[in-house]
C-alpha cells in the first residue's frame, strides 16, 4: 500500500550537490566522510556557473585530486551552516524568574542554568542571503528565529522541535517557542505538511506529527487564544495529510469493524540526498531497479518515522535491505494522530467552532477504538505494531490477524501511555495501568541509565543499548499523569536515572548528547550512520522538563550511584 507510488521532483541544485557528494566521496574515501555536508553547503554564485567549473575540474583516473576539490569548494561554496546565522533570542535571560523552582541542590541548579544557556548556542535566524537568492541554498527561508538540534543537524527538525519547546517553556522563553511553531505553520502553508527538516530535499516526507502537541503546551502556559486560532487551519491541513491516500490504511478487525489507521510513507524512491553515498552502498547487493526503488522508499519512509534506523522496521534485524516500514502500522504514529484529533477538538471548542470540535471528537473516538482493536495485546499488556502482510501490494481492506502483531519489545509499545485519555481509560479499569506498568518493568527495557529503545543490539541507532530523550520523556510523562502512585514513582525513578546520566556525560565531555547508552550512567550512545552528535536540542529540553516536573532535593546526590 498504497497503489500509486508518488515521488516528489528533485530540485536541480540538490541533484548537482548529490553529484558533488559522490565525486567528493571518490576523492576522500569513506573515513570520516559525512555526505550531509555536501547538500548543506550554499552556492556563492549561480548553479550554471558552478556546474561549468565542476565539469572543468581535472579527473585523472576518473577521480578529482584533493587539492582541486578543496580549491573548488572554497571558490564556489560558503561554509555549511553559514546560511543560518547566530541570533541571541530576545526572550533569553540568564536566570529567568521562577526557573525550576523545585531544584534545590546547588550543583544541579548550576548545571541546569548551563543547559538553559545552551539555547543561545542553538538559536539562529536565516541569513538575508537565503531570502535574496533562495535558488543557491538548500536551506528553506523560514521567516522566524529558529532553534536547531546541534552539530551536523544545522537546520530545524520537526519532531525534535516538540522537546525543544518543552525545554523553552521551562526556560520561560515563550516567544521563541511560538516562533518555532510559526515556522512549522509556514511550511504547512507552502507544502501542506511539516517537512522532516527545513531543507528542500526533506520535502518528500514529514516526521512524527507533534505540531498540535506543541500548540497545546504553549497554550497551556500562555493562554494565548490568538495563537491557537492562527494554528488551527494548519492543523486541519496536517490532519488531512496524515489521513490522505498515501498514509491511510483500512483494517477490518475480527468483529468485522473497519478501522482507518495511518502509516509512514515517503514520496521518494531514490537515495536520500543527505546520505546518498551510504544508501547506494546499502543497496549495492539489490539487483533490479524495482528492488532498489522499493528499498530507497523504505529508507526515506523510515526517516519519516524519526526512528532511522531500527530493527523495528526490518524483517531481518541484521539486514537493512529488509526494511519494510511502509508495511507496518506503527502504534506511536497512531497515538500521535489520536492526540492531534483530541487537540484539534479542544482548540476548536476554545475558539467556538463547535462543529469542527465535534467532528474531531468523533475522529478521536474512532482512532481510540482502532488503537484498541489493532494494536492492544492483552496477553503482553502492551500496544504492538501491526504488520501488513498480503500477497497483493495494494489491498483496499486488510483483514486483521493476531499473528501479524509484532511481539518484539520496543519503547514505542508504551507510547500510548503518553496520551492522557488513555490514562483516564486505563485508570477506569483500576488495575489496568498497573498491568501496563508491570509489563514495562518486566520488558527488559528499563536499565541503570534509562529506557532502552529495543532489546536487540543491531548497531542501528534506534536499537539497544541506545536511549533517546523523547522516548524517556513520553513514557515518564505518561506514567506520571496516570493517576497511579506506583506508576508516578517508577516515572520519577526513570527521570532521576536519565538526569544523572546526562549530568555525568556533561561533566565528562562538556556537552549534551543526542543519545545515551542506557547500560551505564554517563555513557553516550553510538551506532547508526553518522558520528554521535552534541548540542543537543531535545536532550536539553527533556532534562529541563524533568527538572521542572520532579525538581531535585538539596540532599539527593547528582553523581552516578
Ligand atoms: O542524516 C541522516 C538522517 O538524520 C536525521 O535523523 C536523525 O536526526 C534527527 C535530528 O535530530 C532526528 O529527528 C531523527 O530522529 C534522527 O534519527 C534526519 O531526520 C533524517 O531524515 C536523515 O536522513
Amino acid at each position: 500500500a498504497p497503489c500509486s507510488e508518488p515521488v516528489k521532483p528533485t530540485a536541480p541544485l540538490v541533484s548537482f550537490l548529490q553529484r558533488l557528494q559522490s565525486a567528493a566521496f571518490a576523492t576522500l574515501g569513506p573515513d570520516g566522510f559525512d555526505p550531509k555536508l555536501y547538500v548543506d553547503i550554499p552556492l556563492k554564485t549561480d548553479l550554471a556557473a558552478t556546474e561549468e567549473a565542476f565539469a572543468r575540474l581535472p579527473r585523472p583516473g576518473g577521480v578529482i585530486p584533493v587539492s582541486d576539490l578543496e580549491r573548488f569548494l572554497g571558490d564556489y561554496f560558503g561554509k555549511a551552516g553559514s546560511d543560518l546565522v547566530h541570533a541571541e533570542p530576545a526572550d533569553f535571560v540568564a536566570e529567568p524568574e521562577g526557573f525550576l523552582p523545585k531544584v534545590e541542590n546547588p550543583k544541579v541548579r548550576a548545571w541546569a542554568l548551563e543547559v538553559h544557556s545552551l539555547w543561545k548556542n542553538l538559536s539562529r535566524r536565516v541569513s538575508d542571503e537565503v531570502r535574496e537568492r533562495p535558488e543557491q541554498h538548500t536551506l528553506l527561508p523560514l521567516p522566524w528565529p529558529v532553534v536547531v538540534p546541534g552539530s551536523r543537524f544545522r537546520e530545524v527538525y520537526y519532531w525534535d522541535s516538540y522537546w525543544i519547546i518543552r525545554g523553552l517553556l521551562a526556560s520561560k522563553m515563550y516567544d521563541t517557542a511560538k516562533s518555532i511553531v510559526n515556522n512549522l505553520i509556514s511550511l504547512i502553508e507552502i507544502y501542506g505538511y511539516v517537512l522532516n527538516g527545513a531543507r528542500t530535499h526533506y520535502s518528500n516526507r514529514s516526521q512524527p506529527p507533534l505540531l498540535s502537541s506543541m500548540v497545546f503546551e504553549i497554550y497551556m502556559r500562555t493562554g494565548d487564544l490568538a495563537f491557537v486560532k492562527k494554528s488551527l487551519p494548519s492543523l486541519l491541513k496536517e490532519h488531512s495529510f496524515w489521513n490522505s491516500a498515501i498514509h491511510k490504511v483500512i483494517i477490518q478487525d475480527l468483529q468485522g469493524c473497519k478501522h482507518s489507521v495511518s502509516h509512514y510513507y515517503a514520496m521518494w524512491n531514490k537515495p536520500r540526498p543527505e546520505s546518498a553515498t551510504i544508501d547506494e552502498e546499502s543497496a549495492s547487493n539489490l539487483t533490479t531497479a524495482s528492488q532498489k526503488e522499493n528499498f530507497y522508499r523504505q529508507v526515506a519512509s523510515t526517516a519519516e518515522s524519526g526512528w532511522d534506523f531500527s530493527s523495528r522496521w526490518m524483517s531481518n534485524s541484521s539486514d537493512l535491505t529488509t526494511l519494510a516500514t511502509t508495511s507496518i502500522i506503527p502504534v506511536d504514529l497512531n497515538a500521535f494522530i489520536y492526540k492531534m484529533e483530541l487537540d484539534i477538538a479542544f482548540f476548536a471548542k476554545l475558539i467556538g467552532d463547535n462543529s469542527t470540535s465535534e467532528k474531531f471528537l468523533a475522529a478521536s473516538k474512532a482512532r481510540q477504538a482502532a488503537i484498541k482493536s489493532i494494536f492492544w495485546n492483552s496477553e503482553m499488556e502492551q500496544w504492538l505494531d501491526y504488520w501488513l502482510i498480503s500477497k497483493s501490494n495494494c489491498e483496499e481492506v486488510y483483514q486483521w490477524e493476531a499473528h501479524y502483531q509484532n511481539r518484539n519489545i520496543f519503547a514505542s509499545n508504551f507510547i500510548p501511555l503518553w496520551i492522557e485519555t488513555y490514562n483516564t481509560d486505563l485508570c477506569k479499569d483500576g488495575t489496568m495501568v498497573e498491568k501496563v506498568l508491570k509489563s514495562l518493568q518486566s520488558s527488559g527495557l528499563l536499565h541503570v541509565a534509562g529506557i532502552a529503545t529495543s532489546l536487540s543490539n543491531t548497531g542501528q541507532q534506534w536499537d539497544f543499548p541506545n536511549g533517546w530523550a523523547p522516548l524517556q520523556h513520553m513514557i515518564v510523562e505518561g506514567l506520571t499523569k496516570s493517576g497511579s502512585k506506583e506508576a508516578k514513582s517508577v516515572a520519577e525513578d526513570i527521570a532521576i536515572r536519565w538526569i544523572r546520566t546526562n549530568y555525568a556525560a556533561y561533566m565528562k565531555t562538556g556537552a549534551m548528547h543526542e543519545k545515551y547508552d542506557v547500560e551505564a550512567c554517563g555513557k553516550i550512545g553510538g551506532g547508526g550512520e553518522y558520528k554521535p552528535q552534541t548540542g543537543f536540542g531535545w536532550s536539553n529540553g527533556v532534562v529541563l522538563a524533568f527538572l521542572e516536573e520532579f525538581g531535585w532535593p538539596r540532599d539527593r546526590e547528582i553523581e552516578c550511584q
